[in-house]
């Protein structure tokens, strides 16, 4: 007989995740014990387990209102609830009319000064009784994105109050921040923002104790930086935070050498305009950012890149139309064919993933061996300038359009050199969300492309792909 699947509540599983509280979406049509532990419903996330909820934001690019509403539990859907958007013109109008009926919504939206700039970031800001929870993850707020595909998600915990010892938060704030800056970099990345609607959250943020946080912000805001703004956002602020994996301090000189080669893995469901070869930006800057080489080492290390080819598409629980989660356009595709040879395919076998389309974006270090990790992060910003930011005036300002937000892992954190992967006896090993090493795709294999017809072959839903 099966064995009888204990119902895990959502506390049991970020009790089992500790210490990474990193987690998938759970999956419509795969076997139960790949959704019990770590994975989460967005029902198992907004909880009354978690506590007597007075009022959230929650910040994201999609929004199926109705369907959000309904997502929270009874008690708590007449609860304040804030909408952080970048939406314009007629889909503002649209998210306008989809919140009438709903008098406890305000909207706020996102500036966004620069053409092709996008809101990204989803992020939920959930304020108890006890005190307040983050979560940072990759799903729009829309059913599809919690069904079928690969999201991610970190959960923190719940931070509690400051107990009120001084009269003004700015002397506690020293030390109810993390070691990894958390508290710091969330308020750097809202102030951004400059609304007023925000500056309610950023004073409950400060009201609240984040000592507790074992991960880095790494955010991307619309803007050009420069000076002391230069490394706060985009690949440069994960430059910053990345470089102590390969310090001598930090590594052992002998070591340092070993670390170089080790390669770096992106994986993303869109990608952008990376120029006419790869050293207009992915390996002169991208790559250069992720993997610190000083010019003294000769190895370069490999750049691998996961993102979806036609098959993985086809093949997928939702069949082509994942592939509407995947905008990565013939536009922009047939400018860029040089990127084909970097590119590797989703394959999560040992989640049972593998036909869960990803639209979780994560980059990763790893060993040589894959068995290894030197820091992972989980983040809202696919493979584009547009979310990274490009360098300008002769390397002294990056300019970035999009809003993104992401949790970066880093071993030393977790009292550890590096995190042990794939190994499934380790009980600490982290949970990646795909199989390492990484599948490179077969030479009839293409990038999957949103807007040309597929109609050669039907998909699991024995239908065809036909862009109007
Ligand atoms: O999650 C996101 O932030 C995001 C952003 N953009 C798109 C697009 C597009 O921009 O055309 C098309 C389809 C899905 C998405 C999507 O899921």
């Amino acid at each position: 007989s099966t064995i009888q699947l204990k119902r895990y509540d959502p506390i049991d599983k970020i009790k089992h995740s500790l210490p990474y509280r990193f987690f998938l979406t759970t999956v419509k049509g795969i076997p139960d014990e790949n959704n019990a532990l770590n994975a989460l419903s967005l029902k198992e996330i907004l909880s009354t387990q978690h506590g007597q909820l007075i009022q959230s934001a929650q910040f994201n690019y999609m929004f199926h209102i109705d369907w959000l509403i309904e997502q929270y539990p009874s008690e708590f859907r007449q609860k304040p609830l804030l909408i952080v958007h970048g939406c314009k013109r007629d889909e503002l109008a649209s998210l306008k009319a989809e919140c009438s009926p709903y008098p406890k919504i305000e909207l706020c939206s996102a500036d966004m000064p620069i053409p092709f700039g996008t809101h990204h970031t989803k992020m939920m800001f959930l304020l108890y009784t006890e005190g307040i929870r983050i979560v940072i993850h990759t799903s729009n707020l829309i059913p599809q994105d919690w069904n079928q595909k690969t999201q991610g998600i970190w959960i923190s915990p719940i931070f509690p109050k400051i107990s009120k010892t001084t009269d003004d938060y700015s002397t506690t704030t020293a030390n109810s921040d993390s070691h990894t800056n958390f508290k710091r970099d969330l308020l750097t990345y809202l102030d951004r923002y400059s609304s007023k609607q925000l500056q309610f959250w950023m004073q409950t943020i400060l009201e609240h104790d984040m000592s507790s946080a074992n991960v880095h912000v790494i955010s991307s805001v619309p803007g050009r930086f420069t000076g002391g703004d230069f490394q706060k956002f985009g690949h440069l602020k994960l430059r910053q935070v990345t470089i102590y994996c390969t310090l001598k301090t930090y590594l052992g000189i002998d070591k340092q050498e070993q670390y170089q080669s080790w390669p770096i893995v992106g994986q993303f469901s869109s990608i952008g305009s990376l120029g006419k070869d790869a050293d207009q930006w992915l390996e002169k800057e991208f790559l250069t950012t992720l993997k610190q080489l000083n010019s003294s080492y000769l190895e370069k290390p490999e750049l691998k890149l996961i993102y979806p080819s036609v098959e993985n598409v086809r093949t997928s629980l939702e069949g082509y139309k994942a592939g509407g989660s995947l905008p990565y356009s013939m536009n922009t595709a047939m400018r860029q064919p040089w990127l084909n040879k970097y590119l590797y395919q989703w394959h999560s076998d040992y989640r049972n993933r593998t036909h869960a389309s990803p639209h979780i974006k994560t980059y990763l270090r790893t060993s040589n061996d894959y068995k290894q990790l030197l820091w992972f992060l989980v983040t809202s910003a696919n493979l584009s300038k547009a979310a990274w930011g490009s360098l300008e005036k002769d390397n002294t300002q990056l300019f970035i359009r999009s809003y993104e937000i992401g949790v970066l892992f880093l071993p030393k954190n977790f009292s550890c050199s590096s995190f042990p992967i794939l190994d499934d006896k380790i009980s600490d090993s982290f949970p990646i969300p795909y199989d390492l090493p990484p599948t490179k795709y077969e030479a009839k294999d293409k990038p999957w492309i949103v807007d040309i017809p597929y109609t050669s072959q039907r998909d699991s839903h024995d239908c065809t792909w036909n862009p109007h």
